[in-house]
């Protein structure tokens, strides 16, 4: 048995009274040939835009694609009958490639972690969102029939990203209720359930905060058939959504836009308002506490769009990590290093994440070296904003067995190599007026790491703190502020040679925290000393050993 297609989308309607149209012109003599081939011509932009969106649109993965079968194929009048579900389900109402791609370029672009679906129908929608949050995002889906929660979890299994998928069968208002009662608050909510119940959705979800303020709101077939803007509607849902959309667009809290996508999706985001709270003692202070520093939350005043940094040392470990944060910060990095082909390497790293970036060879102990690499900088880009002066090397030996050679050695990288970077990035940013430096000290500045033996790293350390107390409040008045980090004994691969690898369990029961530090753990220390955000902190050594100093 063939099955008739039943138009649900503007355009599919427009596709289907345009055939009618050119049939009608066809069987008539009459027509004049003009009116029939321009005809043909909208029919042809009218009925081929699906097809060339889902050919264009990126393909949908092996379990989608599975999804998308198997929920065509079913028979939902069979199992309606068989009174497994309350509502005979069309599948129809399945969303489908161009917009599963859709939302899930929207979790993409809104960097959403916790999505709210209402009304999930067989989980095409839901998976394709799930695909785009990260590792540990999540999302709720809320189902009224319990068939067809049966019906996806063996597919949403085959999926990595199926675990991220939770639904809860029942009414969506009774789960709305259940989530705002437990405080639950989302980056995204897909409203596709029953019409006439949007608006109690969305009323709901403003009013109890379900949605984050920077979050977005997607709402199915708000264009519903087209019939929300034709003349002498009668379909229930179809006012529902009339209405739906007109209570959207008059409400201050937020705004909104309708893509023609489909049947339709509303985009909205919430705006931040002042509350009418005129004869009542409570009212906003209108400051940048409420509204942010030149408007920008606390998290983007941490961003470090259109800055320059450059990273000494970050071939690997703590370097490599400083130099991946300041580029997904939004910065353009410079990664240096006395080994090219490790400065390369990371320098790849950052650009596959699509990181401006460049590699630099430099021995910073060497004056020459350290002035080409700061002219290359500027040449390239202009200007320094962040300079962090991370490379240092330890050695270890018994001080009364310190070779002149092992202390000159390990003063020149760790504490002349930082002066000299310090004191030409720092002449750069002088220049400008602005500038953030950021030295890597050490626990050993502060406590005497043991029982290894390394006097000379030490007091190199040391010396590291006082150039940055002293830098911090020598420039800070010109624009230029001086921190550094001292992280604890971090699990680099520097640790695993064969003389330290014994001391690692005498280390662990030093340290509060359990455990090594990892170079991620230092990753928003150097992000926040090189944003604004920390813009009157000077001179600091900001520790980060998992307690190890305290005890
Ligand atoms: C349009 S379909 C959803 C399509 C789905 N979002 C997708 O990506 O394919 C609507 C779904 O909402 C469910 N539904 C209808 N009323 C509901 C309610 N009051 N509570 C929860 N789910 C409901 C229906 O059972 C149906 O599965």
């Amino acid at each position: 048995m063939q099955t008739v297609k039943v138009s649900d989308t503007p355009m599919e309607f427009i596709c289907e009274f345009l055939t009618k149209a050119k049939e009608i012109a066809d069987g008539n003599s009459n027509i004049p040939e003009e009116l029939r081939v321009n005809l043909q011509k909208a029919l042809d932009i009218a009925c081929s835009l699906d097809g060339y969106l889902e050919k264009m649109s990126s393909q949908e993965s092996a379990p989608l694609a599975e999804l998308y079968k198997k929920s065509m194929e079913h028979n939902w009048d069979k199992v309606f009958e068989e009174g497994k579900t309350q509502f005979r389900l069309p599948k129809e109402c399945i969303t489908g490639l161009v917009e599963g791609q859709t939302l899930k370029m929207l979790v993409h672009m809104s960097k959403a972690r916790r999505i709210l679906e209402i009304g999930m129908f067989t989980g095409y929608g839901a998976l394709s969102m799930a695909e785009g949050l990260p590792t540990d995002g999540s999302l709720v889906a809320c189902e009224l029939e319990p068939y067809l929660k049966e019906f996806a979890q063996p597919i949403f299994d085959k999926s990595p990203h199926g675990k991220k998928i939770t639904v809860k069968i029942g009414s969506a208002m009774d789960t709305l209720k259940e989530l705002a009662a437990a405080g639950e608050q989302f980056d995204m909510v897909f409203i596709d359930a029953d019409k006439s119940n949007y608006i109690n959705y969305y009323k709901f979800i403003l009013d109890n905060n379900l949605l984050h303020l920077s979050g977005v709101l997607c709402v199915d077939n708000s264009l519903f058939k087209a019939k929300v803007y034709l003349k002498g509607t009668t379909d229930p849902n179809a006012l529902a959504l009339q209405d739906f959309n007109q209570f959207v667009s008059s409400d201050p809290r937020v705004e909104q836009v309708i893509v023609p996508l489909r049947d339709g999706i509303s985009l909205i985001r919430r705006v931040p308002v002042t509350p009418a709270w005129a004869g009542t003692q409570k009212k906003v202070t209108d400051d940048e506490v409420f509204w942010g520093v030149n408007g920008r939350s606390i998290l983007d005043r941490m961003r470090l769009d259109g800055k320059v940094a450059y990273v000494t040392g970050a071939g690997q470990g703590i370097g490599r990590a400083f130099a991946h944060a300041l580029g997904e910060a939004g910065a353009k990095v410079a990664v240096v290093d006395q080994d090219q082909l490790k400065a390369e390497c990371v320098a790849e790293e950052l650009k596959l994440k699509g990181i401006h970036c460049i590699a630099i060879t430099a021995d910073i102990s060497k004056l020459a070296d350290v002035e080409v690499m700061i002219d290359s900088i500027v040449s390239k880009w202009g200007k320094i904003h962040i300079a962090c002066n991370n490379a240092g090397i330890n050695m270890n030996s018994a001080s009364e067995d310190t070779t002149l050679e092992e202390w000159d050695k390990t003063f020149s990288v760790n504490l002349r190599g930082t002066f000299l970077c310090c004191q030409a990035a720092g002449r750069v940013m002088l220049n400008q007026g602005y500038g953030k430096i950021i030295n890597t000290a050490s626990m050993a500045s502060l406590i005497v790491p043991h029982p290894q033996k390394q006097l000379a790293y030490n007091t190199s350390k040391a010396g590291v703190v006082k150039l940055t107390q002293t830098l911090g409040t020598e420039w800070i008045d010109r624009g230029v502020r001086v921190n550094c980090i001292s992280p604890g004994i971090v699990d680099t691969p520097l640790i695993h040679s064969e003389s330290l690898r014994p001391l690692v369990q005498r280390w662990l029961s030093d340290i509060p925290a359990g455990r090594l530090a990892l170079v991620t753990d230092l990753q928003a220390a150097v992000v926040y000393l090189a944003s604004d955000a920390s813009n009157y902190m000077t001179g600091h050594n900001l520790v980060i050993e998992g307690g190890q100093s305290l005890w």
